[in-house]
């Protein structure tokens, strides 16, 4: 039998996970709900995109609130919270809103766990695949936190430098796409409901004219996964640039030990040898932002700029943030219901 889906929220994150979701014929996305009110309008923006194109299989509008393709009828509900949503034959919810709910409301949702698509520390759990997910006990976690798409794409190469050659301090420059909470053109930022966002001067500059200097929650969200990587220990900053999907984050770490260029390649070599999960690419090639749109693998090593100086080790990562994360989203949710069934 499927396990049936509830996405909340079909926005750039949202619309991915269904996207991809569509694909495992052992999920079932039963209900979407957001709250735009236009059922055309949210129809519409699943069919067409702008970053990843049209959908080959087109959703129409049928009968009472209901949208269907080739493969798959889903209901479509329009409300501001899930405690308003009859949840009677969903197993799993996946809220991709952004919107932060009250963690006591969302335990007590009558459903089998709830995936939440941002870092969350009052979560039962943080998973960031190749940091902690054997970790992840579906007896006793019911609120998932997915985490970040930077803390993704940053934490697996922590994790994997400090085991090896143990970190003493460090640096990060996120260099992000812009998002859909940002202005067009300059006009007074108006806070977003959905996000914890300090730089609010900033934030009301036009995105497609600037490149605008922010702070990042990448590190704090590392540590609600993985406590040793906290801000303590690596200092950070963040870049949000015009384009529209795929991040890079500049790295820079100082280790207890020496090492070399090539014990430094060998390990991410080794490490996308053996790897359960599409975590780490490495790339030798002289490629751009847009080569790493809707790739699947989010810790993606650039070697052409590594640099390694006696105990300082740079590294240049790329990593889609709506295509790429998601997927980790739905690579959490399948490893979940397998150790859920004990396989
Ligand atoms: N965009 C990214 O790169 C990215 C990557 C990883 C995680 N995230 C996280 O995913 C979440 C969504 O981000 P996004 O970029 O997709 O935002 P978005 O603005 O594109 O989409 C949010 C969607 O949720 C809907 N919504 C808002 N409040 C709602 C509510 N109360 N109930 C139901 N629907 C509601 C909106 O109408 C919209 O369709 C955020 O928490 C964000 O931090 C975003």
């Amino acid at each position: 039998m499927s396990i049936k889906v509830l996405l909340n929220g079909a926005g750039r994150v949202g619309k991915a996970v269904l996207k991809q979701l569509l694909e495992h014929k052992k999920f079932e996305i039963t209900i979407i709900n957001d709250i735009n009110p236009y059922i055309e309008n949210l129809v519409y923006s699943i069919n067409y995109d702008s970053t990843y194109g049209k959908l080959a299989d087109k959703f129409k509008i049928i009968e009472n609130n209901f949208i269907k393709n080739s493969t798959s009828k889903i209901k479509i509900t329009n409300v501001d919270s899930l405690n308003k949503i009859d949840l009677k034959d969903i197993d799993i919810i996946i809220d991709s809103s952004g919107k932060k709910e009250d963690i006591n409301l969302l335990k007590q949702l009558p459903v089998n766990a709830v995936f939440l698509t941002h870092p969350n520390k009052d979560a039962d759990i943080n998973v960031i695949l190749g940091a902690n997910e054997k970790e992840l006990n579906p007896t006793s976690h019911k609120i998932i936190s997915t985490s970040s798409c930077n803390a993704t794409a940053l934490l697996p190469a922590l994790k994997l430098v400090d085991e090896k050659r143990e970190i003493l301090c460090g640096d990060i420059v996120t260099i992000h796409p812009l998002l859909n909470h940002q202005r067009v053109l300059d006009g007074s930022f108006v806070g977003s409901p959905t996000r914890e966002v300090d730089c609010n001067f900033e934030f009301g500059r036009s995105s497609t004219q600037n490149i605008i200097p922010n702070k990042t929650t990448t590190i704090t969200a590392c540590s609600y996964v993985l406590e040793k990587f906290n801000k303590e220990l690596i200092s950070s900053n963040s870049l949000r640039v015009p384009t529209d999907t795929v991040g890079a984050i500049n790295v820079t770490l100082f280790t207890k030990q020496t090492s070399t260029k090539e014990e430094i390649t060998k390990l991410f070599l080794d490490f996308e040898k053996n790897q359960k999960f599409p975590i780490v690419l490495n790339n030798f090639e002289p490629l751009v932002s847009s080569d790493f749109k809707k790739e699947r693998f989010t810790t993606i090593i650039d070697h052409r700029y590594l640099e390694v100086k006696n105990n300082m080790i740079k590294l240049l990562l790329w990593y889609d943030n709506e295509w790429g994360y998601a997927s980790k989203v739905v690579e959490i949710l399948k490893y979940y219901e397998k150790i859920k069934k004990g396989k």
